[in-house]
């Protein structure tokens, strides 16, 4: 989990890519939602910050990175960040730290999830009742938040005994929970932990960190997941979304990697990265399936890019058309985006295009899907709102006068 170069590449904080074409196709820094409050320091963190100098090999000067801990975070669920002082700061300013409810799912249906034990892999978790497509049904606070670029330049003993006061520090509720998860074969205990569990998100401006988010944690892989996760910088939280309905009883799965990985390259990484040999239903089904699912993540890959050069050129038509191919293509392959940022996608579009008929039809359909959705995240129904409003406004202009 070392690198941090690799790790930005890697950052599988939204698999399945954002639809929005001005985004790059990998890891878009996930919703910020606008501003910083100046107070920064407003939280009072729970130990003195403890913290430690870097001599980083990729940038230039040394780094300072200071453990921080609160464990009043969300109800008492408590979290250890160790990052820099300004990352903390930013962190500190944002709505995850406020005294607000923890963030829960409205679920008048039941828990949609339990952890079972399961086959060859320890435990799992499979779906309790029907979960429908895009219903978010887990949403889970980080124990630990790491910068990458500490993990990769910290010396090893400086590195294992900091990790080692994150979690202690945590309350005994969340920090029994990290001991708690299955541990990879690295000698030390803290990396053992963290090898098999943590997954990449990134904060501020792009800068990579470590989650270790304890029930999805429980997720196991799949090379054709049925649900994906998303972070929300802005809570410090991680959702995760059925891509299509999961029927109770099923497995539910993530992909640890990038799903436009090339199979060879998934295999290898999930070997040399998370220790294990994939025995997913697509790693051993049939080789028609996996060629076939291998073909349309190439077009997939292809065409995310060509609507972003499109996009950026002014070619709108043609990123509209390539927009319902990508949907299209991306069905075929069972990882459907979110109804809404699909239809956010096009209101965009035509907007740009300067349709305003079909961008206020589609900003519509993305209001409702989102509002749907009930996303504990509201940034992006926030946005869409606002496109409507805006463009409800120039409609009652022009008839108007
Ligand atoms: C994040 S944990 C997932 C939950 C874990 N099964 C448990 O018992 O808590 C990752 C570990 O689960 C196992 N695993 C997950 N997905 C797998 C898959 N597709 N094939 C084989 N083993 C898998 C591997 O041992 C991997 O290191």
């Amino acid at each position: 989990t070392c690198n941090a170069a690799a790790q930005a590449e890697q950052c599988p904080n939204r698999p399945a890519g954002r639809l929005e074409a001005d985004d790059s196709p990998y890891c878009p820094v996930p919703g910020r939602i606008g501003i910083v409050p100046e107070e920064q320091d407003a939280i009072s963190w729970s130990y003195p910050p403890k913290c430690m100098s870097q001599t980083p090999r990729s940038q230039d000067g040394p780094r300072l990175d200071c453990l921080f801990t609160s464990t009043t975070f969300r109800n008492g669920h408590g979290t250890s960040i160790v990052t820099s002082s300004t990352t903390a700061s930013h962190l500190a300013g944002l709505e995850a730290f406020e005294d607000a409810p923890t963030p829960v799912i409205r679920d008048a249906l039941g828990p949609a999830y339990e952890v079972v034990p399961f086959p060859g892999k320890r435990t799992g978790v499979v779906a309790k009742r029907r979960i429908r497509r895009g219903e978010i049904f887990m949403v889970d606070l980080p124990a630990l938040f790491i910068s990458v670029s500490f993990l990769a330049d910290a010396k090893p003993h400086h590195r294992r005994r900091m990790l080692k006061q994150a979690i202690n520090q945590l309350p005994e509720v969340t920090r029994s929970r990290v001991y708690g998860l299955p541990r990879g074969s690295a000698e030390y205990e803290v990396d053992a932990i963290l090898g098999p569990n943590a997954h990449t998100v990134m904060v501020g401006d792009g800068e990579v960190h470590v989650g270790l988010f304890t029930e999805v944690a429980r997720i196991n892989h799949s090379c054709r997941p049925n649900a994906y996760f998303r972070f929300s910088e802005r809570r410090l939280t991680v959702e995760v979304v059925a891509y299509h309905a999961i029927e109770p009883g099923d497995e539910i799965t993530l992909s640890y990697v990038p799903l436009e990985t090339p199979s060879s390259t998934r295999r290898q990484y999930l070997k040399s990265h998370w220790g294990f040999d994939c025995t997913c239903t697509l790693c051993t089904g049939p080789a028609t399936d996996l060629e076939e699912s291998e073909s349309w993540r190439r077009k997939i890959k292809s065409l995310r890019e060509t609507i972003a050069n499109a996009r950026s050129e002014g070619f709108y038509h043609d990123a509209i058309v390539m927009t319902e191919e990508w949907l299209m293509f991306a069905e075929w392959d069972m990882q459907p985006p979110l109804m809404a940022e699909y239809h956010d996608t096009l209101a965009n579009l035509y907007f740009l295009k300067g349709d305003m008929v079909n961008a206020t039809r589609h900003a519509r359909m993305a209001v409702d899907e989102w509002v749907r959705l009930g996303s504990v995240d509201d940034e992006p129904l926030e946005k869409a709102r606002l496109l409507l409003r805006r463009l409800e406004a120039m409609d009652g202009r022009r008839r108007g006068g």
